[in-house]
């Protein structure tokens, strides 16, 4: 049985109050109204809840038609049926048009209007869920959710948001697996494209000549092999936003055709005559130093200063190490989560580690020390045990023969859960990459609780 709410705008009592007894006996809330201004009233009200609003046309302070914009500005989510007295077809036509969901005849069938209210209501369900789902993408990109607090990156991320609601090409400049892409993303869901595409494309992952067709696209018979046209990621992207990572990477023709694109938003297909036009917003990102390039002739003076009209400096790690601890943390709950374990910290001893570390790999080479780390930990703390050799450093040495073997068993015992997890659970490709027997590998499991 359907639920949910409806709000039913009509004067005549009579009508109003038949309609909704039989929407009721569906297993719909009718919310009723005599007129345009108590049924705006009520919709403000409820807003979040009405899924349909069925609005007579000729209500006595107002009609049809020209409440349906404010209907959907109060409640941009509910559909609208408008329900049209016998032989007023065409005012249905126009109010389709104009953003309605259906109108009804007042003379049609009961099983007809439960028919189109079922419809318009799984509509307005659908189109919640999408508005849910854009919201939780969007706050997992956005710029409040970025972990750390270090002064680098509270700069870097003002500086974001402010380019972000412009229309501006932004240039990200920082060191590989400094959080680039995050900010990349975070800039997009802050523009007024959230909830167009955001095509993300790494221009070093790509050989050469593929990189073109990957971008611009291709005609069919453009080339032996293009046995049908092909959308690029440009024209995927269209009126959302196009994140190119590396573009220190592209080659000096494709940097040509780029340029030209960021100029007029207008590109030629391989294999075609005609160009294309799209609306796309670039975020480009580098981890060379591409004014340098420029100056050596490897890359474009011009596209680089078309590209570096908004700089973005994204710091890297060990330029903010205030921000370990918070990392390390978010990191370490997130795997505990994504693991099913229960971790509730970090042995200072550990975090001292990390702190200590050159994140050459930055965000991501700690964001990678923790997932290992959460996999490894026996007990519901991380130690620095659970830390790859390189944190070792400090680490006291065993002194007794038995606490030398109480540290092979560990690690025995963490290799294995490591290879298991690595091969999701494979025992026969477990066993081989260890070295030992499968039936070997069943007793250790079992002995050491695996
Ligand atoms: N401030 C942050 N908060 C949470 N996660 C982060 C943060 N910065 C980076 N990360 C995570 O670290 C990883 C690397 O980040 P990202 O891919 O954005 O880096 P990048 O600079 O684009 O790397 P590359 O130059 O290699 O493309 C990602 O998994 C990202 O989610």
């Amino acid at each position: 049985m359907p639920t949910g709410t409806l709000l039913l705008i009509d004067d005549e009592t009579t009508l109003r109050q038949a309609i909704s007894r039989m929407l009721e006996l569906e297993g719909y809330t009718v919310l009723q109204a005599p007129d345009a201004r108590r049924g705006l009233e009520t919709l403000r009200q409820y807003a979040e809840e009405v899924l349909v609003v069925l609005s007579d046309v000729k209500l006595p302070d107002g009609y049809g038609l020209d409440l349906l914009p404010r209907y959907k500005q109060v409640a941009p989510l509910a559909e609208v049926i408008l329900l049209t007295a016998y032989g007023t077809i065409p005012d249905g036509v126009r109010a389709m048009k104009e953003g309605a969901f259906d109108y009804l005849t007042k003379g049609d069938s009961d099983d007809q209007l439960v028919v189109v209210v079922d419809r318009a209501a799984e509509k307005a369900r659908l189109q919640r869920r999408v508005a849910d789902l854009e919201k939780k993408v969007g706050a997992q990109y956005s710029f409040e959710s970025m972990i750390g607090h270090s002064a680098a990156l509270t700069q870097a991320k003002k500086l974001a948001q402010r380019a972000a609601p412009t229309d501006s090409t932004v240039l990200l400049e920082g060191p590989t697996g400094s959080g680039k892409e995050l900010f990349a993303q975070a800039i997009h869901q802050a523009s007024a494209r959230r909830s167009k595409p955001f095509v993300a494309v790494n221009c070093s992952a790509f050989p050469k000549d593929l990189l073109e067709s990957e971008l611009f696209g291709y005609r069919k018979g453009a080339f032996t092999g293009a046995l049908a046209d092909k959308k690029g990621l440009l024209e995927e992207a269209n009126s959302g936003t196009l994140f190119l990572d590396e573009i220190g990477e592209l080659e000096l023709n494709v940097q040509a055709k780029f340029l030209r694109v960021l100029e007029t938003q207008q590109f030629t297909k391989l294999g075609d005559t005609k160009p294309t036009t799209v609306n796309v917003r670039i975020v480009a990102a580098t981890n060379r130093n591409l004014r340098q390039e420029a100056e050596l002739g490897h890359f474009r003076p011009d596209l680089y200063y078309r590209l570096s009209v908004f700089t973005v400096p994204v710091p890297g790690l060990n330029e903010r190490r205030e921000d370990v601890d918070e990392l390390a943390n978010y990191f370490l709950q997130f795997f505990a989560a994504k693991l099913r374990r229960r971790l509730s910290g970090l042995e200072p001893e550990a975090l001292d580690q990390l702190r200590r570390h050159d994140w050459r790999g930055n965000v991501r080479e700690l964001k990678n020390v923790l997932e290992r780390a959460a996999i490894l930990a026996d007990g519901d703390t991380l130690t620095t045990d659970d830390l790859p050799a390189e944190f070792h450093h400090f680490a006291p040495e065993p002194t007794t023969d038995e606490a030398s073997d109480r540290t092979l068993r560990t690690m025995e015992k963490r290799q294995i859960r490591l290879v298991l997890h690595e091969t999701g659970g494979n025992k026969m490709e477990a066993a081989r990459q260890l070295g030992i027997g499968t039936k070997t590998l069943y007793r250790k499991i079992q002995e050491y609780g695996l």
